[in-house]
């Protein structure tokens, strides 16, 4: 469902990707391990459309989408892509439901009822539903990051992409988040690419790809 092919990408004289390939199928959870600077987080971004390669390609479900323009290139990303960052970026001026309900209604702004909705249920599934008009400074930093996996939802992204997601929980909270992407995945059939240096995450994904001197170690 997402193929990259030979991506490159630069900052200057610094050669961060030198030809990444990758191949990631529907309902997948894979997870992209490697040193500090080896660019994972770089690659996320490209997979992402947050950024755009040097050189190379990137299909998703068979679209070429960095030939799209910019517009409709904002559309499908907000549409496919769900983004978990370890550092929630939640906005602080508004409640979860609210933050959730955001880039639903940036998708879809002639149907708030079931936006609105979805918002909820999405909340309650993931235990929060007691929470939903508290802002993120009143919320725990578990509940904060359940509600930044519910914004990425709201949409039914194909692909959810997390950049240290637990990064920033205890090990208790990490351990429940990690739980959660693989009752998703099974309960959504969502496709979870996930930056990590938790061991015990990258053992549970189907696959572990390292990045390793700016490519994929095979
Ligand atoms: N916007 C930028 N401008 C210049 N250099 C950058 C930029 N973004 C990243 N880099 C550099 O590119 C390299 C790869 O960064 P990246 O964030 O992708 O690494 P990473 O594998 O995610 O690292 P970490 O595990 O420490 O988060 C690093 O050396 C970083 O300093």
């Amino acid at each position: 469902m997402l193929r990259a092919t030979q991506v490159e990408k630069s900052y200057g004289q610094l050669k961060v990707l030198k030809g990444v390939d990758l191949e990631v199928n529907e309902g997948e959870v894979v997870a992209i391990v490697g040193a500090s600077g080896a660019g994972k987080s770089t690659l996320l971004h490209i997979l992402g459309t947050l950024d755009t390669p040097d050189r190379g390609q990137l299909f998703i479900h068979d679209k070429n989408v960095f030939s799209q323009s910019p517009k409709n290139l904002a559309a499908f990303r907000n549409k496919s892509i769900g983004f978990v960052f370890q550092f929630h970026n939640l906005l602080p001026e508004f409640t979860a439901l609210e933050n959730v309900l955001i880039p639903g209604l940036i998708a879809n702004n002639t149907n708030e009822q079931a936006i609105r909705k979805r918002a909820e249920e999405l909340l309650s599934m993931l235990g929060l539903s007691s929470r939903i008009h508290h802002k993120p400074s009143e919320l725990s930093g578990g509940e904060q990051q359940r509600t930044a996996v519910a914004r990425a939802l709201i949409n039914s992204p194909a692909i959810i992409l997390a950049d240290e997601p637990s990064g920033n929980l205890d090990s208790k909270n990490a351990l429940e988040l990690h739980g959660l992407f693989f009752q998703l995945r099974k309960e959504l059939k969502q496709t979870f690419i996930i930056v990590t240096h938790n061991e015990e995450l990258s053992k549970m994904a189907d696959r572990r790809i390292e990045i390793k001197d700016g490519i994929v170690n095979r």
